[in-house]
């Protein structure tokens, strides 16, 4: 038995220098005494036994020499290629200060370097020449294998910066580890390598990659339908999460997908997720400052999104779907709150902008699309571009979302039309204002720029992390998918559920906005007969408590899955909805992965 867990001694068959270079099982200076002796350690480490608090204050000090971001990503990677136990504790004990580091923004700037900065490969590598020899290839990495997750990516869109390659699946995997709790020895990251058309990496003689253009259409689908195919036969209850596909293949994979498997797209359904809960928790603080009204409900908002791509469709689709839930609008009433904005300008059913469209596969903006009956004529008369500034002029909309990756397209000019056409209903109101694109340098206005345009008036979250701003300290929530998606996914995990519904994604929201630190104190001061003013807290929980937060997701998606019939886990089958909440609390708890060292013995027959 451990004596810190009470969990008998996990049975290994390594030994020697293969247990030492096994980062699952390695605890280099911390293996004590009785294991180095057993597992044939003794010649090979110096002679004290540290702690894993002593081993990650030596860890925290080697990386705080290290001076810049980027060097500290690749520290950490060196760490977690060396001992997972020991990489997710210092990330867990310094959660706030690394998760930038490892994820956002500084993922952007490794993923872009990924050839040069190559030390070991992590994860499984399907290339498109190899693709008769897929199932071998997934089979010696996967068999025997339990697998809850597959984090799955063709690097086409990674993050703003466009196709790379090869990239961010493991950055990916590492936050469903560190803030949901996902046991790592059971995820696998996935790179569908099916070239780039990026010249630089395909001119440069270090891309790690296939060399060859994107291959495209039949021949595409037919080798990401080998994959999920794979998946789907030797690990039908695993999650399959799609990450940073070009926007003419994301939905389309989702849609395709989705009734048959647990897939999930983080850019359409995890952005969609955590941004209907900033706007929730948002449109709880404007609708308690505005004396005319804000409207308290999703459904009296006006919503202006520049980037009709995979994070600003899946932002309309989940709030449109969420005001159907429920403000019972009617799903036409609702898709008439938006108002999108890409390249071409506003979306309306003008010629150019449909030929435009028609260029993309664009089902989903098709619904979107504004009929150029509503007074725009005038406007359009001899220019067929309808601008954001335009837009918002018309609009004045009570809610601005950016996932462009156009840097500083939200203007003085556009924020301060914002403003000043809510004031003319209310002087009171407060404009929600949310640039999403990644990384920072891609924001649409940085939170310093709007509160200062706005007089401090805007409530603001971010796709990357800010510092906070000192004019009447307003303190910038991230609006990061990763807020929520480690939840998401560990909720459709536990519940091995056989879809990742819809309304399984607003349950993780609305419970994600139900902990927005402005809205708890908002509703404490009401419930103590207070008067409640907004003094700049933020519209989302802080990345510093995302594991608690995440687990909070995780069981009300689990209690969602087993409420709509799509649970498949043992325990999920057959359990009432009375007492449902305690049950699925429990299972997560138990279901938790923590990095702590568990005690070994050797057995040969044990695990490798
Ligand atoms: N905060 C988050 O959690 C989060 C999640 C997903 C995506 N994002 C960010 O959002 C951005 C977009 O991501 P995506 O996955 O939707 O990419 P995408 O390529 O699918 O979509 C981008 C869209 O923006 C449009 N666009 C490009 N330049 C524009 C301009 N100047 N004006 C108006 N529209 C323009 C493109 O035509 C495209 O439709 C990225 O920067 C990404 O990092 C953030
Ligand atoms: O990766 C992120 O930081 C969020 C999102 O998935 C993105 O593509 O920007
Ligand atoms: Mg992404």
């Amino acid at each position: 038995m451990s004596q810190l867990t009470n969990e008998p001694p996990l049975r290994l068959a390594l030994r020697g220098e293969s247990l030492l270079t096994s980062p699952r099982f390695n605890k280099g200076a911390g293996f004590p005494a009785s294991e180095r002796r057993a597992f044939g350690l003794i010649g090979r480490l110096p002679y004290r036994t540290n702690t894993l608090d002593e081993q990650c204050e030596r860890a925290y000090e080697q990386l705080n020499s290290r001076d810049s971001a980027i060097r500290k990503n690749t520290f950490l990677q060196s760490l977690k290629d060396q001992n997972w136990t020991l990489y997710y504790s210092l990330l867990a004990r310094h959660l706030k200060e690394l998760v930038p580091v490892i994820y956002t923004p500084t993922e952007a700037e490794a993923i872009a370097n990924y050839s040069h900065l190559f030390r070991r490969s992590e994860g499984l590598y399907l290339t498109f020449p190899s693709q008769e020899r897929m199932e071998e290839d997934f089979l010696e990495q996967t068999e025997g294998r339990v697998i809850d997750l597959f984090v799955c990516t063709d690097s086409e869109a990674i993050l703003g910066i466009g196709d790379q390659g090869v990239g961010i699946s493991t950055a990916k995997s590492v936050m469903y580890t560190l803030v949901g709790g996902l046991d790592p020895s059971r995820s696998v990251s996935v790179v569908l390598d099916v070239g780039t058309n990026n010249k630089e990496l395909l001119n440069d003689p270090l891309y790690v990659g296939w060399p060859s253009k994107r291959v495209r259409g039949e021949e595409y689908d037919k080798f990401i339908n080998k994959f999920v195919q794979l998946v789907r036969k030797y690990h039908p209850h695993s999650l399959l999460h799609f990450e940073d596909f070009g926007v003419t293949n994301a939905h389309r994979l989702l849609d395709r997908y989705r009734e048959s498997h647990a897939a999930f797209n983080d850019d359409i359904q995890g952005t969609g997720a955590v941004t209907l809960a900033c706007i929730m928790a948002a449109i709880g603080i404007s609708s308690r400052s505005s004396k005319s009204g804000q409207g308290k409900r999703l459904s009296d908002q006006r919503y202006v999104i520049l980037g009709a791509g995979s994070a600003g469709m899946g932002i309309a689709v989940q709030l449109r779907d969420a005001m159907v839930a429920d403000d019972g609008v009617s799903r036409a009433e609702a898709n008439r709150r938006f108002w999108l904005v890409d390249r071409q300008g506003l979306l309306y059913d003008s010629s150019t902008a449909l030929l435009l469209l028609s260029q993309a596969d664009s089902a989903e903006r098709r619904e979107f699309i504004r009929p150029l009956s509503e007074s725009w004529e005038e406007l359009v008369e001899g220019e067929e571009t309808i601008g954001l500034l335009e837009v918002v002029k018309r609009v004045k909309p009570t809610v601005l979302i950016g996932c462009s990756t156009a840097a500083g397209a939200f203007t003085e000019d556009v924020v301060k039309a914002m403003v000043a056409g809510l004031q003319e209903e209310d002087p009171g109101a407060r404009p929600i204002i949310t640039p999403l694109s990644n990384p920072s340098r891609l924001v649409e206005a940085t939170p310093e720029n709007i509160i200062h345009w706005t007089e401090g008036r805007a409530l603001v979250a971010t796709g990357s992390p800010f510092d906070s701003v000192h004019m009447e300290k307003k303190e910038i929530a991230e609006c990061n998918n990763a807020l929520i998606y480690p939840g998401l996914g560990f909720g459709a995990i536990l519940s091995q559920s056989r879809q990742m519904t819809d309304r399984m994604l607003i349950a993780g929201a609305r419970r994600l906005a139900a902990l927005s630190p402005a809205i708890t104190l908002a509703v404490r001061a009401e419930e103590k007969g207070e008067g409640y003013e907004y003094n700049g807290e933020a519209l989302l929980p802080d990345f510093g408590e995302a594991p608690e937060v995440n687990l909070e997701v995780a069981v009300a998606v689990a209690e969602q899955a087993v409420k709509e019939g799509v649970a498949q886990a043992g325990w999920a089958v057959g359990v009432g909805l009375e007492g449902l909440s305690k049950v699925v609390r429990e299972r997560a708890r138990e279901r938790i992965w923590l990095p702590r060292y568990a005690d070994y013995v050797y057995d040969e027959n044990g695990s490798r």
